[in-house]
Order: structure tokens, then C-alpha cells, then sequence
């Protein structure tokens, strides 16, 4: 299969500071990949730039081995996008909030019910959102990942906060399927997988050198004279 996301020689900053640079990556169909980092790496930052909600970067994003930017309908059309916060309308109730997701793709509704089966809220179809829990929000976004069974790029940003022990499991389950299928998903998470089999890019090493104390550290130690 072709690459399908690739970035080359990326870099990101932000109030004048550089998030990281020298970022080149090839995310290959099939795979999980989990970026890692300390809070305020750029994770978020990352992510963004690879939905397209960032522009702001260095370097080049390539889609199929073109531009992504001269192919960003193709591209947004099957990408999956699950930020930090739910992007659940409140108002709305789980059931009306898929149909909506799925109108808004031009996608047929039919798997709603068993979307919101999957997420443990059956009985809660109808529901308005503002009267569920945190982790139930979250998990009428989760469970966009169940509308579609074809290979999509899914980028996800801590998707497990707010999901109870066994949610955890069956999401881990859910991402696993989708590489399975051929997908490409990208996450963050400050937990470990447990199940997945997932490739790291940590952007820690991304940073830039003065930004790397234990680098710089590194560079300036001085062997001790050992010939005596
Ligand atoms: N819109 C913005 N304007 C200015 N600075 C920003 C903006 N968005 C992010 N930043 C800064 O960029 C840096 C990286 O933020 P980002 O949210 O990408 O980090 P992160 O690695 O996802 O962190 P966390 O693990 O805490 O979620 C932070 O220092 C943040 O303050």
C-alpha cells in the first residue's frame, strides 16, 4: 500500500518559540502511531497541522505523494478528528448528534444505533447531551469511530480521558481494527496502550538543541582522563 501521510522536515512555533523542527515521517496504512511528549510539546499542535486546523508550519504535508493542501476536500473527507474537547452539540441528543456527524459527511445514518451500542449507551439514544456525564459525552464522540467500516485516517487526541477502565479496552480494541482494516491513526496519550501495537514519535527529540538540557548537557561533558 502507498504511504498515505507524510511529513518532511516539519517544523512548528508558537509566541516565538519553536515546538519542534526536523520532522519528517512517513504514517504507513495499517499502522498506529502514538506521539509522545511532555505537556506542551506540541502534541496538540501537531495533530492540528495534520487536520488542517493549523496551517501555521514549516516545512512540507503530503497526502497520496502530493500536496495535501491541492487535495484538502479528498483528504478531510475520510479523516477522522476527535480533539480534546467532545464536539458534542449539547442540545442534541446522542442519536441526533451522530445523524448530524453523518449528514454532515454525506454518510448514511443507519449505524447509529449500533454505534451508540458499542459506547455503552444504549438507553441513552434520545437523551439530551447536557444531561450525561463527562465520559458519556466523550463517549458520543467515540462513537463516530463506529459510523464507517472502511479505512480512514483517524486522528486522535487524548481519547481515552474521561473513559472508565473497560471503555479503555474496547476503544483500544476499536483502533486496532481500524489499523487492521488499512486505516492510519494518530494519537496522543500521556497512558500506555495496552493492546496496541503502536509506533512512537516522541518530540522530544524533536526540539530544538538549546531547548534539550540533558542533550546539551551531553555535548559539554568532558570525558575524565582514565589513562593514568
Ligand atoms: N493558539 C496558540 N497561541 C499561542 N500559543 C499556543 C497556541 N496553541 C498552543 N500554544 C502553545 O504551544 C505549546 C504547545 O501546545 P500543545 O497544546 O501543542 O502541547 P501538548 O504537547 O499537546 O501539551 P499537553 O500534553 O499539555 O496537552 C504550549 O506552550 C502552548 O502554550
Amino acid at each position: 500500500m502507498a504511504t498515505e501521510l507524510e511529513l518532511v522536515d516539519m517544523a512548528c512555533e508558537r509566541d516565538e518559540r519553536v515546538l519542534f523542527c526536523g520532522l519528517s515521517y512517513r504514517f504507513e496504512p495499517g499502522h498506529v502511531v502514538q506521539i509522545e511528549g511532555p505537556n506542551g510539546s506540541g502534541k496538540t499542535t501537531l495533530l492540528r497541522t495534520l487536520t488542517t486546523l493549523s496551517q501555521d508550519y514549516a516545512g512540507e504535508l503530503l497526502w497520496r505523494g502530493r500536496p495535501l493542501s491541492k487535495q484538502r476536500h479528498d483528504y478531510l473527507s475520510q479523516l477522522l478528528y476527535l480533539g480534546h474537547l467532545p464536539g458534542v452539540k449539547k442540545a442534541l441528543s446522542p442519536a441526533e448528534n451522530l445523524r448530524w456527524y453523518a449528514h454532515s459527511r454525506g454518510e448514511s445514518a443507519r449505524r447509529v444505533g449500533t454505534a451508540l451500542y458499542n459506547v455503552g449507551l444504549a438507553g441513552f439514544e434520545e437523551v439530551p447531551c447536557f444531561q450525561l456525564s463527562a465520559g458519556q459525552q466523550r463517549r458520543v464522540a467515540l462513537a463516530r469511530l463506529y459510523m464507517s467500516d472502511q479505512p480512514e485516517t483517524w486522528i486522535l487526541d487524548e481519547p481515552f480521558t474521561a473513559i472508565d477502565k473497560a471503555g479503555v479496552g474496547a476503544l483500544e480494541q476499536t483502533i486496532s481494527h481500524q489499523a487492521a482494516l488499512g486505516g492510519t491513526v494518530i494519537l496522543t496519550t500521556h497512558q500506555d496502550l495496552h493492546s496496541i501495537d503502536a509506533s512512537h514519535i516522541n518530540l522530544r527529540d524533536y526540539q530544538p538543541m538549546e531547548q534539550q538540557p540533558e542533550k546539551q548537557q551531553l555535548q559539554d561533558y568532558q570525558a575524565p582522563d582514565c589513562q593514568q
